[in-house]
């Protein structure tokens, strides 16, 4: 019953399953141990699995690992790189861990592929799902496009527009939050929100309506948005600035948004360690592009008031990890201290997920926010724009 296959034999004698390998090797450090690629297949009766077959990595030191397989070693090497990683967010409250700490769930073993379901390798919730998958998709694109092919293609982009002073003016000009609408096909948490979805369509009826800025989903996966509904909004002509609503992982992302024509990027605290977020600001200040700086709880609040640079602080209502939408959170966020210091620091907030009605456009400009982010209220309008009106209550299209 019991077969051993190593990842070298497997992996490298199969030319198709070459263009499916993981980004991470198929086997997990711990500490000093290295865990070689040496697969095992048990009985399929082992309870906690659900897969076909059972993959069991059998263990041997690093040195040794070098002797057989220099490669595998460097391999490791990044796996820890990684590890790292999930512990120093696990330092700073981060819960969402960046990568599968034993590896991926989805294992090609040549022309196998072996799906382990244990508790390490199984995502604890959605946000946490979709961070895996866009760490291998990033690793993906970034193949095709590799870093200096997108310098070049950012030379020829469109120059970037002024995102949080079009959110200052739009508040200075009607009194009430900067309106960013965004152009939003589906969620995880809502299902498809609007069938026939045209994004350049909504987005143009948005402008009209007033919106002062526009956020394009382009996570493809889990919310069916996509980089070339960014772009054809903007060579469309659209002039409300564009917020690309990614989860970003690599500032890879950061330039490819910037070639399809983004002003502006979202950074979700609940994801990025400090260092991440300082790091990919100033890739943004370089690049000209605004970012959104998503909290959702008090110590994410407090992370991102510390960090230099900041202008705009987006509270999502929605807990990304249990989709609950709860509008008080915005008004908790702001209290007291934390309030102060973000008046301070001259930073615009922006109120984020579950807004429907003027009191609720009431309710968290009272509690401090300078702009407002909505999707579902919106775009399940027959016409986005016009309902707009009916979102604060009047027309602010002029
Ligand atoms: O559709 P709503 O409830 O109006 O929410 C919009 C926006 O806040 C939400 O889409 C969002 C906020 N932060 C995110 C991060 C990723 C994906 C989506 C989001």
């Amino acid at each position: 019953m019991e077969g051993l296959v190593s990842m070298k034999s497997s992996a490298s004698s199969h030319p198709a399953a070459i263009g499916s390998l993981p980004r991470r090797p198929t086997f997990s450090i711990r500490r000093s141990q290295v865990t070689l690629p040496r697969v095992k297949r048990f009985s399929a009766a082992a309870a906690s699995i659900r897969a076909q077959q059972f993959v069991q990595p059998d263990t041997m030191d690093a040195s040794s690992a070098a002797r057989e397989e220099p490669e595998i070693v460097l391999k490791a090497k990044e796996w820890e790189v990684g590890m790292l990683q999930n512990e120093l967010a696990e330092s700073q409250g981060i819960r969402i861990r960046r990568q599968p700490p034993t590896g991926p769930p989805l294992h090609y073993v040549g022309p196998f592929e072996f799906r382990i379901q244990n508790e390490g390798n199984t995502p604890r919730n959605i946000l946490e799902e979709i961070v895996w998958h866009k760490d291998n998709e990033v690793h993906q694109l970034k193949q095709w496009k590799p870093i200096y092919t997108l310098k070049k293609a950012m030379e020829d982009a469109l120059p970037t527009r002024d995102f949080v002073g079009a959110l200052r003016e739009a508040n200075r000009r009607t009194g009430l939050p900067g309106l960013i609408a965004e152009v939003k096909k589906a969620s995880p948490s809502r299902g498809v929100l609007r069938e026939n979805f045209d994004p350049v369509e909504v987005a143009q009826s948005y402008e009209k309506g007033g919106a002062a800025c526009l956020s394009v989903l382009t996570d493809a996966k889990y919310f069916q948005g996509s980089f070339e509904n960014l772009e054809a909004i903007r060579k469309a002509g659209v002039k409300c600035p564009l917020l690309c609503k990614e989860f970003i992982v690599d500032a890879w992302q950061i330039y490819y948004a910037r070639t399809k024509g983004a002003d502006a990027i979202l950074l979700i605290a609940a994801i990025l360690p400090d260092l991440d977020i300082k790091y990919m600001i100033k890739i943004c200040k370089v690049l000209g592009l605004a970012a959104l700086v998503e909290v959702h709880d008090e110590r994410e609040m407090d992370r991102v008031i510390g960090i230099e640079g900041v202008e705009l602080i987006g509270i999502n209502n929605r807990n990304l990890e249990t989709f609950e939408v709860d509008i008080s959170n915005t008004k908790k966020l702001l209290e007291g201290e934390r309030g102060k210091l973000i008046r301070e620091k001259g930073i615009i907030v922006v109120g984020e997920s579950g807004l429907f009605t003027p009191e609720h456009i009431a309710y968290v400009q009272e509690a401090g926010v300078g702009a407002v982010l909505v999707g579902e209220s919106l775009v399940k309008q027959s016409d986005p724009g016009q309902a707009i009106s009916g979102l604060f209550g009047r027309d602010i299209s002029s």
